[in-house]
């Protein structure tokens, strides 16, 4: 049982966010009400979450012993990775030698930072149906992985998020555009890349699973579309056949099963017709999720917040046909927001402004919210919404 105490006080319990973004903005706004102790990290100042927690530590999360030290400092009773990009095997010995408590757990952060550890998981040791793969290091290797899996294929770096790096092969000459690409794209530089056959699926959707004190439950399924392998509109409840839907839930149920630990995971497969494959998951709330904000009576981060404390969530409400669409600035400089009122003049309406402090080339700055009669009711009063606002800049230094 959770004991929740008093912020900023000895009875104080203290969760460390590692990555401040937006998702994790809404999952320390979760936290605050319940009184949880926020503390927010990431790699640069002022970050989304890092506006709404007791206080804030930059750093950079891939340094072992940046890490160690943050972790020690802060003797946080939980830890909750918001991000890939983290030094997760620090978390794995930290687990195992001073019962650290790392959301879900830290094997499932370490497996799902590379994309290596899951497909190998999911495909290999779960034998989920997943994309035909090949993971390859050298240029060669990488020609020889496409001869045997064909085009079109999918070219990812293993460490990336958000379709960085990620390019479709269509045609020859594509090839090798696709492989400078990811080599520049990674996280971590030059590296590992994964080269997987292109799935021709009708529709995609992320099935946020959550494991809680009481057994594990799935949202609606989300429906979204990816342009350049980045999240612009989602929407819930998508359609989908009985027999899909149940093949999707039991995908998640069997990899978060696998991962385990407390918390939402957004589980990503394709469907086509009856069939259903694996793409990847987060051991944390998603993206697409953004929708539940107004999808749900519950959203993504509530039901994240309320999983991790061991809380329980007798009921997720789902409340009718919904949709988000991304808010992309593209530019340099701090962003600023004109036709706020026009985007928000429509009933059943909402907008989510992250704070990013700053924007250099494209970035999510944020989404745009809507319910309607239909899904696509929903999408085209979101879109409407995202339409109306435009982003002008401050101190763009040329
Ligand atoms: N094998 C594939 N076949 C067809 N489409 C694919 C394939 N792999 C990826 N895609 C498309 O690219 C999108 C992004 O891929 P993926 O989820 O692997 O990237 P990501 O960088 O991890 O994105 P995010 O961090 O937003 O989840 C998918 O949602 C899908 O639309
Ligand atoms: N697909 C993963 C995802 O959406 N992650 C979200 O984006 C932030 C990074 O944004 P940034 O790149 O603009 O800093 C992350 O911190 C997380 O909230
Ligand atoms: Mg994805």
């Amino acid at each position: 049982m959770t004991t929740l105490g008093t912020p900023l006080s000895d009875s104080g319990f203290r969760v460390l966010l590692l990555g401040s973004g937006e998702l994790g903005k809404e999952v320390a706004i979760e936290l605050q009400r319940f009184g949880v102790e926020v503390i927010a990290a990431d790699r640069y100042a002022n970050a989304p979450a890092m506006q709404v927690a007791h206080r804030s530590h930059v750093l950079n999360m891939l340094d072992p012993a940046a890490l160690r030290a943050l972790i020690a400092r802060e003797k946080p009773h939980l830890v909750v990775p918001e991000i890939e990009a983290i030094h997760t095997p620090t978390l794995v010995e930290l687990e195992a030698s001073d019962g650290l408590r790392v959301i879900p757990t830290a094997r499932a952060a370490w497996l799902t930072m590379d994309r290596e550890g899951i497909r190998r998981l999911a495909a290999e040791s779960l034998g989920l149906p997943t994309s035909p793969y090949r993971f390859v290091d050298t240029v060669e290797d990488y020609r020889k992985a496409i001869a045997v899996l064909g085009l079109p294929c999918v070219v990812k770096p293993v460490m990336s998020s958000s379709g960085k790096g990620q390019s479709v092969v269509r045609n020859e000459q594509q090839i090798d555009e696709a492989w400078r690409y990811a080599q520049e794209g990674g996280r971590a530089g030059q590296g590992r890349v994964i080269v997987e056959g292109f799935i021709d699926f009708d529709y995609e959707i992320t099935l946020l699973t959550v494991r809680h004190s009481h057994g594990t439950d799935f949202c609606a399924p989300i429906g979204h579309l990816q342009i350049d392998g980045d999240y612009r509109e989602s929407w819930q409840p998508q359609s989908m056949s009985s027999l899909a839907l149940e093949r999707a839930q039991a995908v998640a149920k069997a990899i978060t099963d696998d991962l385990g630990g407390f918390g939402v995971f957004g589980v990503e497969l394709f469907v086509k017709g009856d069939e259903v494959w694996f793409s990847e998951v987060s051991p944390r709330p998603h993206d697409t999720g953004l929708v539940t904000l107004v999808s749900q009576e519950l959203s993504e981060f509530a039901l994240h917040a309320r999983a991790i404390l061991g809380l329980p969530i007798p009921h997720i409400e789902q409340r009718g046909p919904s949709a988000s669409t991304a808010l992309l600035a593209q530019g340099s400089g701090v962003p600023i927001f004109d036709g706020v009122a026009a985007a928000l003049a429509a009933p059943d309406t909402a907008l989510r402004l992250f704070g990013k402090p700053r924007v250099e080339g494209q970035r999510r700055v944020g989404v745009c919210l809507a319910r309607g009669d239909s899904i696509d009711a929903a999408r085209d009063t979101s879109r409407r919404a995202a339409a109306a606002l435009s982003v002008s800049w401050q101190n763009s230094e040329g």
